[in-house]
């Protein structure tokens, strides 16, 4: 496996598990909020401990040996004695340091001592009023944090000011309002929530939370997905009843939006063809009614085995998951040109999930990326012979990079001149679900949609050509 499949999978499992339970963190995800005006309850005993702890945590996080969740949550099964309220005070520090880390490490190297404790009395100032906080503070810290937060920070570059590598910023100022992206990026994330179809209707699930004991967590419709729920705060999801009945789920409303374009319909052939942990798969195969076939394939069978799980409480019976090999597998040949559908929710940076997994900023690299791209262009290859004449093919990823979006799909589209793009907003207005783009690509970003960046290209397969094994082509029905 390589070293970009395994911080995907730990990122996509802590993604789901971690804002299921409202404690540890990510993608992404969803780390405890710390109770930022609420007084801590022992405050003299409290900031001395907790400055030591969430160093003692960043100590291991800025090794970059693990993603941050993975980090956290190894840190919390160690120390059982800390309850929610600390875990959400140190993941709420840690996470802060992540996202401000360029501008903090200038502001740590001023002064004495530990640096990493100057980051992690940093990264309190977002969790704490600063009175508490100075309760953990000697003379000298308090005057070196009175210099540092009095810093204008207007002359500092921009790739400083919003703490992101060089690299990184290079090839976000070609995007447009780059600076914009940036803040946003940089802010954390709500927490987004699915219902499952089959299984419960939003309009009548927001109803018993307003009255009901969920209310404190503000839940309110999504702006574009119609299953989108959308909470401030992290409880404790996966203790709620709604979630043990499968019917609802973690899903950022980008992803969820990735379905709509799918369109996938009852009966039908659809392969999820990096199904992972099966988000994706849980609401196309709600929307086939638990009807006709639904392949969940991944390279990775520990995923699928989490998805398991999942699928069982979802109540669908359509689902079919199989671990296939990387490349030249025997299961996706036999499906050569039989799908109605295919999507590819293609294993990326995630640079577009900053706002829940901030360290990704510093744990990718440009070398990594050139792999990627390789690994994403082969993945769509492989992934389109299985589409049928007429059918679909939907290219995703939760990058907002284009090398691994527009770029990947127009080199897709000129070595495979049977495929033609779809407009995605179009695609959507179909299913009544209006988002302004600008071009044929659904792109999202934190700034101009609220959710995390996101990427999809929709495209069809034509009718008129042969199918791969030389039979003739059957159109699906229009
Ligand atoms: C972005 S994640 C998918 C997340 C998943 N769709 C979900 O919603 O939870 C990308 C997935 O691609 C898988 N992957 C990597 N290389 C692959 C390949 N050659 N073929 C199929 N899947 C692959 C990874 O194991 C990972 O689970």
């Amino acid at each position: 496996m390589s070293r970009n499949d395994t911080r995907d999978k730990d990122r996509s499992r802590a993604r789901t598990r971690a804002a299921a339970e409202g404690g540890r963190r990510a993608g992404a995800g969803g780390r405890p909020q710390a109770a930022r005006n609420d007084p801590p309850a022992r405050p003299y005993v409290m900031a001395a401990a907790r400055i030591e702890q969430v160093r003692q945590v960043l100590g291991e996080v800025l090794q970059w040996k693990y993603p941050a969740d993975a980090v956290l949550s190894h840190w919390f099964r160690a120390h059982t004695n800390a309850g929610l309220r600390d875990r959400g005070e140190i993941a709420e520090a840690v996470f802060d340091v992540l996202r401000h880390l360029r501008r903090y490490r200038q502001f740590a190297e001023i002064g004495a001592g530990s640096g990493t404790r100057r980051l992690a009395v940093l990264g309190l100032t977002s969790v704490w009023p600063r009175e508490t906080l100075d309760t953990g503070l000697d003379e000298q810290e308090r005057a070196w944090l009175d210099h540092v937060l009095s810093l204008s920070t207007d002359g500092l570059s921009r790739a400083v000011r919003h703490s992101v590598p060089d690299w990184l910023d290079e090839r976000l100022a070609a995007l447009p309002d780059a600076e914009s992206l940036l803040r946003a990026l940089n802010a954390p994330a709500p927490l987004d929530l699915r219902i499952n179809p089959l299984k419960m209707e939003r309009d009548a699930l927001l109803a018993a939370w307003a009255s009901g004991p969920e209310a404190r967590w503000a839940a309110q419709a999504t702006p574009y997905s119609p299953w989108g729920i959308r909470i401030q705060g992290r409880p404790p999801i996966n203790r709620w009843g709604a979630f043990e009945r499968g019917e609802i789920e973690v899903q950022d409303e980008g992803s969820q939006l990735l379905a709509a374009l799918v369109a996938p319909r009852r009966g039908e052939m659809v392969i999820d063809y990096c199904a992972g942990a099966g988000g994706k798969t849980l609401l196309l195969g709600a929307l086939m009614r638990s009807t006709g076939r639904l392949y969940a394939f991944d390279v990775s069978a520990a995923r699928l085995a989490r998805a398991k799980p999942r699928f069982a409480r979802s109540g669908l019976s359509n689902i079919v998951p199989v671990a296939i090999a990387p490349s030249n597998d025997q299961r996706v040949k036999r499906l050569r040109g039989k799908a109605h559908r295919v999507l590819v929710d293609a294993p990326c940076s995630g640079l577009g999930t900053l706002r829940r997994n901030p360290d990704l900023k510093w744990r990718q690299h440009p070398e990594s990326l050139v792999q990627l791209c390789e690994t994403q262009a082969a993945i769509l290859r492989d992934a389109a012979a299985c589409v049928m004449p007429g059918g679909r093919l939907v290219y995703a990823s939760c990058s907002i990079l284009p090398e691994e979006n527009e770029l990947q799909v127009q080199a897709f589209l000129e070595a495979h001149p049977e495929f033609s793009l779809l407009d995605a907003g179009a695609v959507l207005a179909d299913r009544g679900i209006e988002v302004a783009l600008d071009g044929p690509f659904l792109r999202l970003r934190p700034d101009l949609h609220g959710t995390d960046g996101f990427f999809a290209a929709v495209m069809q397969r034509a009718k008129a050509v042969q199918a791969a094994t030389g039979q003739a082509a059957q159109a699906p029905a229009p």
